[in-house]
């Protein structure tokens, strides 16, 4: 055994907050990271090349980091379940660190790395550090995991949460020796996204790295936390943080995006204010309900949570589905919505609840085929927030209320009053008035005149037809 740590990065693609990383280099050993390109999830089809490029370029700021330290980060392809024991056996490293994750894929394989790793002789540390609380951490009265939100936010509001940690990373090269030996490994330079058969031309949401994510947490809380409460609905304002996709891979420490919370609240003394402050801890809380959902009931990712979903009778037209893809619904905030997610690969929360309760509760398509495709395009598609995400819009999730139906109009006067957003994502709309755009009233001829389609369902139909065929399965009328 040499004086050697690994340190593998999963989703925590930094090297500042991080509660593993700060332990390892807390050792007198050596401390190198290694990133492992996974040919099992990049082959599989809900891999979106925004999200790909976003994390090559994370990546490439990563390596810089340990680079800058003095120290290295390597890069190996292939199956982790065989390439992180060979590495850490070809040089002789005396324990891999790693943080631990949610999602069922991730903690088989992980099992299976440890028992490897240890019956070789290597130490395994593991930590929790993606979440303010581990899962077991906020549970029931009865030691249940928490099935509703609400009680979940109570408990998980009500505990002191971890301080960001300070992390040293000490310079560390590898001998002549240790080099020579990686070649039966082998490493890699880091890949492209196109090296990886990914292709992604248009400017990305959040740009990569963790300085990038960094300015945008302190723009956030300077431009707009403190209005969160009121502008978080409304897709034509810049009201949310857009930090998703680094949340998603741990560019930022979520330690460190508490505390800008707390240092915000502590700058204010307006109630207004300290409401958008805790209306964005809500949404981080939402984040860590929906992970510890998927930790305590894998089968989540399978399939609906609840009874009257699991075999509900979904009409699945192909056409349809493919317009809603496409945005070419005829329903102005659906397409805009959609359009947005294609050419951006970012999708506003608001917008992600009206195009999927459109999808499953107007076009009546399996809410699956929805959730797919969101993975295959969002640059911060996630397993747990956007499964919990497509449940919650499809009635078949963790939720008390379980029938929602949002009507696509409505929520266009609402949220998008000026047809603002609606007029920016579908510009054949731009000289349509406003009145016209937002009620769905724009005459068929226009509509031929523009290139914009007629509406491909009606709402008033589909809403009924959705209630009675709800009503079918759960045995009751609605
Ligand atoms: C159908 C559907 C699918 C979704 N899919 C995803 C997904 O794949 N990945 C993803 O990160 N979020 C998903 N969300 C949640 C939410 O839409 C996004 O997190 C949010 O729009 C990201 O923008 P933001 O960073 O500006 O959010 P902000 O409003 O600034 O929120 C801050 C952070 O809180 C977390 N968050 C906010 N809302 C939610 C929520 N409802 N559930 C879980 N976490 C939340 C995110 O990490 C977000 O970055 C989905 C929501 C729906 C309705």
């Amino acid at each position: 055994m040499s004086d050697l740590i690994l340190f593998w990065h999963r989703r925590d693609l930094r090297v500042s907050d991080s509660i593993g990383l700060a332990q390892a280099c807390n050792t007198n050993a050596r401390v190198i990271g290694v990133f492992c390109f996974d040919r099992a999830i990049l082959t599989n089809d809900s891999v979106a090349p925004a999200r790909v490029t976003y994390l090559v370029g994370c990546l490439q700021s990563l390596a810089k980091d340990y680079r800058r330290a003095g120290s290295q980060l390597l890069f190996v392809e292939g199956n982790p379940v065989v390439k992180i024991p060979l590495l850490a056996t070809t040089l002789k490293a005396q324990a891999v660190y790693w943080h631990l994750d949610i999602e069922p894929y991730s903690q088989t394989r992980d099992e299976s790395i440890a028992t490897t790793l240890k019956s070789d002789g290597i130490e395994v540390h593991t930590n929790w550090d993606q979440l303010l609380h581990a899962p077991s951490e906020i549970i029931t009265g009865n030691k249940q995991p928490y099935t509703v939100y609400t009680p979940f936010w109570r408990n998980w509001n009500s505990r002191s949460k971890p301080a960001p940690v300070e992390v040293k990373l000490p310079p560390c090269q590898l001998d002549a020796t240790e080099l020579t030996d990686l070649a039966q490994v082998p490493t890699i330079d880091l890949p492209t996204a196109k090296d990886l058969g990914f292709t992604w031309e248009n400017p990305l949401k959040l740009e990569p790295g963790t300085s990038a994510a960094a300015r945008e947490l302190a723009e956030f809380c300077d431009r707009s936390i403190c209005e969160y409460d009121e502008q978080r609905n409304y897709p034509a304002l810049t009201g949310t943080s857009g930090l998703s996709a680094a949340l998603k891979f741990g560019v930022i420490g979520i330690r460190t995006v508490w505390a800008a919370t707390i240092e915000a609240m502590a700058q204010t003394s307006s109630d207004e204010a300290r409401a958008g402050i805790t209306t964005w801890q809500q949404e981080l809380a939402w984040r860590e309900f929906y992970q510890q959902a998927m930790y305590h009931f894998p089968s989540l990712a399978q399939g609906a949570y609840r009874d009257p979903l699991k075999h509900f009778p979904w009409q699945d037209d192909q056409n349809r589905f493919d317009a809603w893809c496409r945005g070419e619904t005829g329903y102005p905030i659906v397409d805009a919505a959609m359009r947005q997610l294609n050419e951006i690969g970012w999708m506003h929360n608001r917008c992600r609840m009206i195009v999927a309760s459109f999808l499953t509760k107007d076009l009546i398509i399996n809410w699956q085929w929805g959730e797919k495709y969101f993975m295959q395009r969002l640059i911060d598609g996630d397993l747990s927030a956007n499964n919990g995400g497509w449940q919650w819009s499809a009635s078949s999730g963790m939720d008390p209320k379980p029938l929602r139906i949002f009507n696509p109009y409505t929520q266009a006067q609402k949220f998008d009053p000026e047809a603002d957003y609606i007029r920016q994502w579908v510009p054949e709309l731009k000289s349509v008035e406003t009145n016209l755009i937002l009620s769905g009233n724009i005459p068929p001829l226009t509509r031929h005149q523009i290139g914009y389609p007629l509406p491909i369902v009606d709402h008033s139909v589909q809403q009924r037809l959705f209630k009675d065929l709800y009503a079918s399965v759960k045995g009751v009328a609605v």
